[in-house]
């Protein structure tokens, strides 16, 4: 069995795709998997590191006004379509499956006219711009949520499965987690995080907690997001803080992070909730505005009404409302438990089962 899987661009789009590969290789140890991705998305970090091969191809993103900008896409575009058609060629895959980001646009669309068998899997309910043009030559459309079906014209092609998430999320113990995250005896750990990009506005509250408050009855695990990490370092005016408390630039091991600790803080990515949600954690959710249809607002707003997460939006974010939110939960036993049972019974964890179990229908 040969597959090419491509996703790229952020890690909502990215380890959707590594869960889907996992999954493959678990019932199928002589599967050849061949991710395609850019350069200079995290997928260059990121699939590697999973143990997968990955080839490159050439993309942009398109401006949504005119600009050069566009023109010069163009060309990147027909290089990508080309680079595409090639590693394809080469490689014969039995299926092409695309999990979101601008590069799968040329990989998923050179598949289906080379006559490949073709699948997408969207993970929001309002779905990207990739995933929506792709839409119309793909052989399945794979959904995470019911209501994004109105987005799309072609029912009959389309099956909801939930996001797929590592099966780390639901295979790793506390106990084996907590070895790795936990170092300050029976202290809560709060695990801070915004997406894999991070959240700029979510730093800077969680600076001015640590920087205008001194006593602490939880200790924080911080991923800052890659870009945003230098910044905050030198922000930290108070030294003490980066013994305290574990400050990083990103998490490479999120399953376990996120294991270990007793809350959450984070935005609300699809993926993200999914993960969350399987690990049976409260969390506090800090939607990011400016998303598409604002689609993390209504993420968050789904936990937030079934007793699973605090929402806070961007807009009312403060150090205060977040600390406020924070001790409040930790200090309550009762709520604490509420919200991991809430949390786990909103969660999908056969969704990447359901995936594979359809590669194979339309392989076969
Ligand atoms: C601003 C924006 O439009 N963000 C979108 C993007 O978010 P983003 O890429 O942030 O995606 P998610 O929050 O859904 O998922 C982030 C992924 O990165 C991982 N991670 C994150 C930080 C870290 O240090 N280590 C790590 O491994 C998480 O465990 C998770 O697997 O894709 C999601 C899924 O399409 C969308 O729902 C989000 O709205």
């Amino acid at each position: 069995m040969k597959i090419v899987i491509s996703g790229g661009g952020t890690g909502g789009h990215i380890y959707p795709a590594i869960a889907i590969a996992n999954k493959i290789k678990e019932n199928n140890s002589s599967a050849e998997i061949l991710f395609i991705g850019t350069r200079e998305g995290l997928e260059s970090d990121v699939v590697p590191q999973a143990g997968f091969k990955m080839e490159y191809i050439t993309i942009s993103y398109l401006k949504r006004k005119l600009s050069f900008h566009n023109v010069k896409t163009g060309f990147k575009l027909m290089k990508g379509l080309w680079e595409a058609r090639r590693i394809l060629r080469v490689f014969k895959p039995d299926i092409v499956i695309g999990t979101g980001g601008f590069v799968c646009g040329p990989v998923l669309y050179a598949a289906t006219r080379m006559g490949l068998k073709t699948m997408i899997h969207e993970q929001n309910v309002f779905p990207g711009l990739t995933n929506r043009i792709l839409s119309r030559y793909v052989d399945r459309i794979l959904l995470s949520f019911e209501d994004a079906k109105k987005y799309f014209k072609y029912d009959n092609k389309i099956i909801v499965t939930g996001n797929p998430i590592r099966d780390d999320f639901t295979r790793v113990t506390e106990a084996e987690a907590k070895a790795i995250y936990r170092s300050e005896g029976n202290k809560a750990l709060v695990l801070i995080v915004g997406g894999s990009g991070g959240s700029s506005k979510l730093n800077n509250a969680v600076l001015s907690i640590l920087e205008n408050t001194n006593n602490f009855d939880f200790q924080l695990l911080w991923a800052t997001g890659k870009n945003h990490y230098s910044r905050v370092i030198e922000a930290i005016q108070n030294k003490n803080i980066l013994n305290n408390h574990k400050i990083i630039p990103y998490i490479n091991n999120m399953p376990h992070a996120i294991k270990a600790c007793d809350l959450i803080v984070c935005s609300a990515g699809a993926i993200t909730i999914a993960e969350v949600t399987a690990a049976a954690k409260p969390s506090i959710l800090i939607p990011k505005a400016h998303t598409a249809e604002n689609h993390q607002e209504y993420n968050a707003e789904a936990l937030d009404k079934i007793g699973a997460a605090v929402m806070i939006k961007e807009n009312e974010l403060s150090a205060e409302t977040l600390l406020n939110h924070i001790n409040n939960i930790l200090n309550n036993k009762k709520l604490l438990e509420s919200m991991k049972k809430a949390s786990f019974t909103s969660a999908k964890i056969d969704a990447v089962e359901q995936i594979y179990r359809e590669i194979l229908k339309l392989i076969n």
